[in-house]
Order: structure tokens, then C-alpha cells, then sequence
């Protein structure tokens, strides 16, 4: 897997407010960086940032390697059954084994339940199921753990650590602690204005 993921003198606004600023970093192949901070000092906006989908103040960010997000949202068709919804997703991505990533975050007995039905922890594990399947080198999982049961919570660190044994590179924002080797803390706090 070719990974990297670069950022440069970063800085970010919201509104009127300068969240943080001269923030950069340099991750490849295997690493895990666990980005803490307090509510509102901006790790959404940050991995928001790195996925391209929000625009820094200033600085830059390069990447090698498709990305794939991970956020509240699922992206999940609520109306659908979870089997069909994740499917319309495999078809779109390219999903070499769907099964594989249904039964790593033991999906299989809601299969026929609809999106709208799941529970807040269900849909965080078909939201991983989606991410598995997209086979991006690059994970930015923004609060993958909460409401997230002890297992499943062990299941996500697995995979987490897995993924990087494997060559990818995760960023992830997460007020828990997660089980994962090779783990960088990253204080948000020491960049915020
Ligand atoms: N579209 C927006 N316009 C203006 N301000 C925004 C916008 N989106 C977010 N903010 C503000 O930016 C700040 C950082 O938000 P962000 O969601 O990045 O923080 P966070 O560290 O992820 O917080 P939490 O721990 O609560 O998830 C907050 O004060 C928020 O109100």
C-alpha cells in the first residue's frame, strides 16, 4: 500500500474565529496519529481539512494514496435495508469482498434491517463496513469509538491496527482512548490560537 500523508503550516478559520494555526504534519506507511482536543478547538475541521473537503486559512496538504473519511454522517440511504444500502456502495467503490468487511464489523444478522432502524453503534460499524470497502490507503476517522459498545469499540482498535500493519496511515479524533499500537498522540490544543 503507498501512503502519505503531508500537511504544511496549516492554519484554520471558522467564521471569524482562527482555530489553530502553524500546525504540519508528515505521516506514511504504518503510522496512527490520535488527534485529541477539546470540544470545539477544531479536529473535525482539521480531518475535514485533510480530506479536502474544507479549504485552510493557510498552508497546504498533499497526499498520496486515495482517502477514505469515516464522520457522523454514514452516507447510508436511511430507507434501504443495511444489505442493500452498503451494497449500492460496493457496487460504486469496486468492493473486492464485501463479505469480509460485513462480517469484521459483524453486520450480518441486520442485513435486512433498514438504515433508519439501526441503533447509533450499528451504524458506526456499517458506517467502518463502507470505509473497508473502499480499500483507501488513507483513514480519517473522526470519533470512530463513540457509542460504540466495549466490543465493538475492541473490534474498530483491531481493525485500526490492522490497517496500519498493512501500510495504511489513520488520523483519527477520538475523546477515548484507543487500543492501537504504534499510536502518536497529537494535542490539537498545542496549535490552538
Ligand atoms: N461552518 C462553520 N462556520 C462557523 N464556525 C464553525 C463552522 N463549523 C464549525 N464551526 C466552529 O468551529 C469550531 C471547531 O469545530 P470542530 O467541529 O472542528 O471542533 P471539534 O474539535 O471537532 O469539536 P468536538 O470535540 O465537539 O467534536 C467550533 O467552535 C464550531 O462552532
Amino acid at each position: 500500500m503507498q501512503a502519505r500523508l503531508t500537511a504544511t503550516d496549516l492554519a484554520c478559520r471558522r467564521g471569524e474565529r482562527l482555530l489553530f494555526r502553524g500546525l504540519s504534519l508528515d505521516l506514511s506507511a504504518g503510522d496512527v496519529l490520535h488527534v485529541t482536543g477539546e470540544n470545539g478547538t477544531g479536529k473535525t475541521s482539521l480531518l475535514r481539512i485533510l480530506a479536502g473537503l474544507l479549504s485552510p486559512y493557510s498552508g497546504e496538504v498533499s497526499h498520496e494514496g486515495a482517502i477514505g473519511m469515516l464522520d457522523e454522517r454514514p452516507a447510508l440511504d436511511p430507507d434501504q435495508p443495511l444489505g442493500e444500502a452498503l451494497r449500492f456502495w460496493q457496487q460504486v467503490d469496486g468492493c473486492a469482498d464485501p463479505a469480509e468487511a460485513i462480517t469484521a464489523m459483524e453486520l450480518v444478522p441486520l442485513l435486512e434491517v433498514p438504515v433508519r432502524y439501526l441503533s447509533t453503534g450499528q451504524r458506526k460499524r456499517a458506517a467502518m463496513a463502507r470505509l473497508l470497502c473502499q480499500q483507501a490507503p488513507i483513514w480519517l476517522l473522526d470519533e470512530p469509538l463513540s457509542g460504540l459498545d466495549d466490543r465493538a469499540q475492541a473490534r474498530i482498535a483491531e481493525t485500526v491496527s490492522a490497517h496500519a500493519a498493512a501500510g495504511g496511515i489513520v488520523v483519527l479524533a477520538s475523546h477515548q482512548p484507543i487500543a492501537v499500537e504504534r499510536l502518536s498522540a497529537f494535542a490539537l490544543a498545542e496549535y490552538v490560537v
